[in-house]
């Protein structure tokens, strides 16, 4: 059987190539202007600090700025917000990334919810969230809208198929599960209390790994031919689903790393750009 590795280092390398272009088309239209992507980090967690520079170098790598706002752990809500409704007011900047989590003290729905539609390019505000589920138009959830662009890059066929979502969270499982059912799949949405998760998983043709545990989804409980896409991100290039075992007998697969997590950060800045051409009208 032939195994597809769903590249998503690859597959958002190309697509930067598209991204750099129009950035350069929106500076040469605005005599200058620059898209600018607000990331805002709370608290000193050294793996969310890595994500957020790494937002930061692929902002750079297609000619955008981004303004790096950085508050200490003891920041509250209401600091938080001020920071957020300031940057929505700010003509220059076109989308606000809140890197998650924030300090258990804050907030973060709140928070995320005070995002403007418009800048909301990471897709986590609830308004947005319902607005894709209903088939409007959203800025996508930058995981789950990234697993799409590459289930689509690799022409992986959806239509119909069963579709497992492993993972519930508001960032990741839901949107996930809500986007697999706009492409035609028939969605279930398990977690860590389903009860019968191995015999579900195992009815999987698509199975997505979004539980945020280490190895959690077990290489047994998958079938021959399934597509398979890992959504954790654990030390050590481990991620939700035991894949080594997967690797000869599945359809597809996302590797750990360089699949979901290349194509989280280029669905942001793709978002981020087609906010900036908005502005044009
Ligand atoms: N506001 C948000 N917060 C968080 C999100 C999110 O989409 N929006 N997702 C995760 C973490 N995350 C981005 O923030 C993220 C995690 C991992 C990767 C990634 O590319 N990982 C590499 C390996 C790591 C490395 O090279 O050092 C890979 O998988 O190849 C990107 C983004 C939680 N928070």
């Amino acid at each position: 059987m032939t195994v597809v590795v769903l590249d998503g280092k690859a597959t958002a390398i190309q697509r930067e190539l598209d991204l750099g272009a129009r950035v350069a088309n929106f500076k040469r239209v605005t005599g200058g202007r620059i898209p600018i992507l607000a990331t805002i980090l709370v608290g000193d967690d050294p793996a969310s600090a890595t994500y957020v520079k790494m937002k930061a170098n692929a902002c750079a790598r297609v000619g955008m700025d981004s303004l790096r706002i950085e508050l200490p752990a003891s920041t509250t809500t209401e600091d938080l917000l001020d920071q957020i409704h300031s940057l929505n007011g700010n003509p220059d900047v076109h989308g606000i990334l809140l890197q998650h989590p924030v300090p258990k003290h804050v907030d973060e729905r709140l928070c995320f919810d005070a995002i403007a539609r418009n800048k909301d390019v990471d897709g986590v505000t609830c308004l947005g969230f319902g607005r894709m589920t209903m088939g409007e138009c959203a800025y996508s959830s930058a995981t789950p809208g990234g697993i799409m662009q590459l289930l689509s890059a690799y022409g992986i066929e959806l239509r119909g198929k069963h579709a497992v979502v492993v993972g519930r969270s508001p960032i990741l499982g839901k949107p996930m599960a809500m986007m697999l059912l706009n492409a035609d799949c028939t969605v279930t949405i398990c977690h860590s209390h389903t009860a019968n998760l191995p015999d579900l998983v195992r009815q999987a043709d698509v199975v997505v790994g979004a539980v945020g545990k280490p190895a959690f989804i077990k290489a047994k409980w998958i079938k021959d031919g399934a597509v398979v896409v890992d959504a954790g991100y654990h030390p050590d290039g481990v991620g939700d689903i035991e894949l080594k075992p997967l690797a000869s007998r599945v359809a597809a697969y996302t590797p750990v790393p360089g699949g979901v997590g290349p194509m989280t950060i280029s669905t942001l800045i793709a978002n981020c750009v087609s906010s900036a051409e908005a502005t044009l009208g």
